[in-house]
């Protein structure tokens, strides 16, 4: 399986983030990045190749302009404030709060962000751009007709909604490329999340169509992160109800379980009649995840794989979470390896 890598994700390198009530070192490190290219080698998965530039134009289709001059100017006026420390932000537009978009870099960080825990460095934009140019070169391999690719994407994405930050993901790279293979003449794409966490952002940007797919297994909003997002009655809206699946699970589920909803997930995919799946690829549902709490061993993930397989598609893997930094390279090419010798 060939896989789409660049060096520029070491751009996004946070110091801290808070979490649990205090700040601690930022768990999405570029060493995740380092862990997944090593084993692809060592595994002799295929070959790695470097993103193509894309430009601005397929991040616009599935993000607002202004929230993405935010995200390219932040630094620069958060530097200029003497700050040469990460920009985080201090407080947010909650219920009653005027929904008005400040003028000020730090209004504007509260604004375009849902948590403290996605600081902004010198790097960021150029980090997220080319993560985003990284899972568009694995959409442009598909368009042209291969099988599967694996775009090692970092910074992460999924929690990147149409207008805001969070979760360690500032360009949501699996819409992204959801929305090109879309652009390129597939009429039904699915993407389906299988992070530990909900994909808010895939969600938010696609909720009310129905030439998306979405659907995700996580950790029940109840008490996981994001919390405010990922419950089984959310259907999509508009023309898009009946094209949102929710499997939110409880924290401690067994493996078993999780693999019933997933063979629910593989069906509504068959049943809407996808050409093409993205995979939000987060392996922190693996039973050793620092931040997170469902059972997954690695020999589950080559399982995982070889049941995405079965639907038969051509397939975007995009890199999502995944904190246990030493086995994440296997656990991530686990799957893609499952996925391969399914056939
Ligand atoms: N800082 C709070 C937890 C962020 C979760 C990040 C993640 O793994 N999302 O998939
Ligand atoms: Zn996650």
């Amino acid at each position: 399986m060939l896989t789409v890598y660049s060096d520029s994700h070491r751009l996004q390198h946070g110091q801290s983030e808070l979490i649990d009530g205090t700040l601690k070192p930022c768990f999405e490190t570029p060493s995740r990045a380092d862990m997944v290219l090593a084993a692809i080698r060592e595994r002799e998965l295929g070959d790695i190749i470097h993103p193509r530039r894309h430009g601005l134009d397929p991040i616009l289709r599935v993000h607002d302009a202004d929230y993405a001059r935010f995200l390219e100017t932040a630094w620069q006026r958060w530097s200029d404030m003497g700050r040469d420390y990460d920009a985080l932000p201090k407080m947010w537009q909650v219920r009653r709060l005027r929904e008005a978009i400040p003028d000020h870099v730090e209004g504007q960080l509260c604004y375009y962000s849902m948590d403290c825990g996605t600081p902004i460095t010198a790097g960021t934009w150029a980090a997220a751009t080319a993560a985003a140019d990284t899972a568009l070169t694995g959409a442009d391999r598909l368009i042209g007709g291969e099988r599967a690719a694996f775009a090692l994407t970092r910074p992460p994405g999924h929690h990147a909604a149409f207008d805001y930050c969070g979760g360690y993901c500032f360009l949501n790279n699996a819409a992204i490329a959801a929305q090109a293979l879309r652009d390129h003449g597939m009429r039904k794409v699915a993407v389906l999340d299988v992070d530990y966490h909900h994909g808010n952002g895939t969600q938010d940007i696609f909720y009310r169509r129905s030439d998306v797919l979405f659907l995700s297994i996580h950790g029940d909003p109840r008490t996981e992160y994001p919390f405010f997002l990922g419950f089984a009655d959310e259907k999509g809206e508009g023309e898009g109800l009946g094209y949102n699946f929710n499997f939110p699970l409880p924290a401690g589920s067994c493996v078993s379980t999780w693999f019933v909803a997933l063979d629910c997930a593989l069906d509504q995919i068959a049943r809407f009649g996808a050409e093409a799946l993205v995979v939000s690829l987060g392996v922190d549902t693996y039973r050793g995840d620092p931040i997170s709490r469902f059972q997954l061993d690695s020999p589950d993930f080559v399982t995982l794989g070889a049941r995405l397989a079965g639907l038969k598609l051509p397939t975007l893997f995009c890199l999502e979470g995944g904190y246990a930094v030493g086995p994440i390279g296997t656990n991530v090419v686990n799957v893609l390896a499952g996925f391969e010798a399914r056939g």
